[in-house]
């Protein structure tokens, strides 16, 4: 099906990742535009974490990527992030001794080309700019619903659900033109879930392309505008939530299995 609308922000074709003998990935292939929220999901060991580790180049991998009309295929994860290409990963990744504040100043002076220790430590002169990267990222943190009650805290000593917040704002850190999310639901409760979903919905509104990787099929089925089903590294089904839910295949190898 032609589908109207502005060019992919982020497309991938033909990925495919082998760890010795095992296929963990053959020939997938699809794209995500902005504004639009792609989720992917599969069974375990269908491949969802080896297809993001194969498009943000975290390992040695087959097919072609283009970011925003341009071919990436070669370009570093570090290269790919510098051209907006973000992703979180499953597992909550701050620095444990820093305040919830401090993690996201470290990142945003980081991308503003200030060292991690220069921002902690930066001389009487520049209180002025340290505090302007404070305030620019309270209000980020804030926007990712992690309230400034927080915000002095270790994240160890919050809240899960703003644990994995913080962790997505850290990775989303200035902003991004596609962001990778695996599992971002994991852990949380009904109003985290929906806490969640809201802030997905509105990186959709100003036009990031949003990737998804979710298990919690009630948040990708209300949250996502397609969805890619993989299984057993191989692409199953791709369509409207209504449209996969509906597929037998995907009922009989994922929604039956875990019904
Ligand atoms: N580093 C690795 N070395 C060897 N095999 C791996 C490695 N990473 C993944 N695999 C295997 O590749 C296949 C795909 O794994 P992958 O983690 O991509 O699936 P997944 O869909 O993300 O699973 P889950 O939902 O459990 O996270 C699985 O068979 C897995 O055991």
């Amino acid at each position: 099906m032609i589908q109207a609308g502005p060019d992919p922000a982020l497309r991938v074709e033909g990925l495919g990742v082998r760890y010795g003998a095992l296929v963990a990935l053959d020939g997938v292939s699809w794209e995500v535009r902005p504004g639009e929220i792609l989720g992917i999901i599969g069974p375990n060991g269908a491949g969802k974490s080896s297809c993001y580790d194969a498009t943000t180049h975290m390992t040695a991998r087959s097919g072609r990527v283009w970011l925003l009309g341009q071919e990436v295929t070669t370009r570093p994860p570090h290269g790919l992030a510098a051209l907006g290409l973000k992703r979180a990963f499953q597992q909550n990744a701050f620095f444990a001794s820093l305040s919830v504040l401090d993690n996201m100043v470290a990142v945003l002076a980081r991308e503003a080309g200030t060292g991690l220790l220069a921002s902690l430590l930066l001389p009487w002169r520049e209180a002025a700019r340290r505090r302007a990267l404070e305030e620019e990222a309270a209000a980020l943190l804030e926007r990712f619903g992690v309230p400034r009650a927080l915000h002095a805290l270790p994240p160890g000593s919050t809240p899960y659900g703003s644990q994995r917040m913080l962790s997505i704002a850290l990775a989303f850190g200035r902003g991004a033109r596609v962001l990778m999310l695996d599992e971002p639901a994991a852990g949380l409760g009904g109003a985290d879930m929906a806490a969640l979903a809201a802030v997905l919905r509105g990186l959709r509104e100003e036009g990031v392309a949003v990737v998804v990787i979710e298990h919690h099929m009630d948040l990708i089925m209300s949250v996502a505008d397609r969805i890619l089903v993989l299984e057993q590294g191989r692409p199953l089904a791709t369509g409207t939530p209504a449209e996969i839910q509906r597929d037998p295949r995907v009922l009989e190898a994922y929604l039956g299995q875990a019904a």
